[in-house]
């Protein structure tokens, strides 16, 4: 597999707004893109496009290689594309962290034995072993943003969608999240944090009135 996102003549619209207008875009394996943009411009609404959280009006979107047009050929996606939400309340949904992050694998089929070790080696990865029993809803804003990630991790996806990852974060955690991001190949991540985004991306594309540029 060469591109796992292919997207062509994207139209989307809230009522009669247009946020998305002929938008193409290639997620390629090994491409690190970073996505900027002026707030209110639709990137959110292009990760939930891909996703299958919105119908787009108009346009051709390929992920992993087939076509997907309705809601059951956006399952495997969602089996296999990572999205952080760029609200973690709207990611973590289970009683403990621990409940969280087996969920993902737990839903691909892996064993209870299976889970136990990825549980253990995504909450070591990410320092949160302490807070694996902890309810979900004590959690910090930032020690949330860390559990959505070990979530997403643990379900080894083959590419990440990170809505503002970095938001929150003090510099330990983003050291950490840029250290989690250097053993990933392919990922697109929204941010505006223009220095973080260099540091992490190969390309950087700027998307401004409903179309996507590439700025580096
Ligand atoms: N349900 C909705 N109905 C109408 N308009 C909406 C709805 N949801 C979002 N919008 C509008 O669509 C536009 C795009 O929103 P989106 O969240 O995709 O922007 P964004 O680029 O991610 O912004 P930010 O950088 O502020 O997170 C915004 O102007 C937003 O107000």
């Amino acid at each position: 597999m060469e591109k796992v996102i292919d997207i062509k003549g994207l139209v989307f619209k809230y009522n009669d707004r247009v946020i998305l207008d002929d938008l193409d875009l290639e997620v390629r394996v090994g491409d690190r893109i970073g996505l900027i943009g002026p707030n209110g411009a639709g990137k959110t609404t292009l990760l939930y496009i891909i996703m299958g959280f919105l119908k787009p009006l108009k346009g051709k979107i390929i992920i992993l290689e087939k076509e997907r047009k309705e809601e059951k050929d956006f399952i495997e996606v969602r089996q296999r594309i990572g999205l952080l939400f760029q609200d973690s309340d709207s990611q973590l949904f289970c009683p403990t962290v621990k409940e969280d992050i087996a969920f993902g694998p737990l839903n691909l089929g892996k064993s209870h034995e299976e889970v136990k070790e990825i549980i253990d080696k995504v909450a070591h990865f990410f320092g949160i072993t302490h807070l694996l029993e902890r309810p979900v809803y004590k959690l910090s804003g930032g020690e949330k943003r860390l559990v959505a990630l070990a979530g997403i991790f643990a379900m080894n996806p083959v590419c990440y969608l990170l809505d503002e990852p970095s938001a929150g974060l003090d510099e330990q955690s983003k050291a950490k999240l840029i250290e989690f991001l250097k053993t990933q190949s392919t990922y697109l991540i929204v941010s505006h944090e223009k220095d973080f985004l260099k540091e992490v991306s190969n390309k950087i594309f700027k998307l401004e009135k409903g179309k996507l540029f590439q700025l580096l």
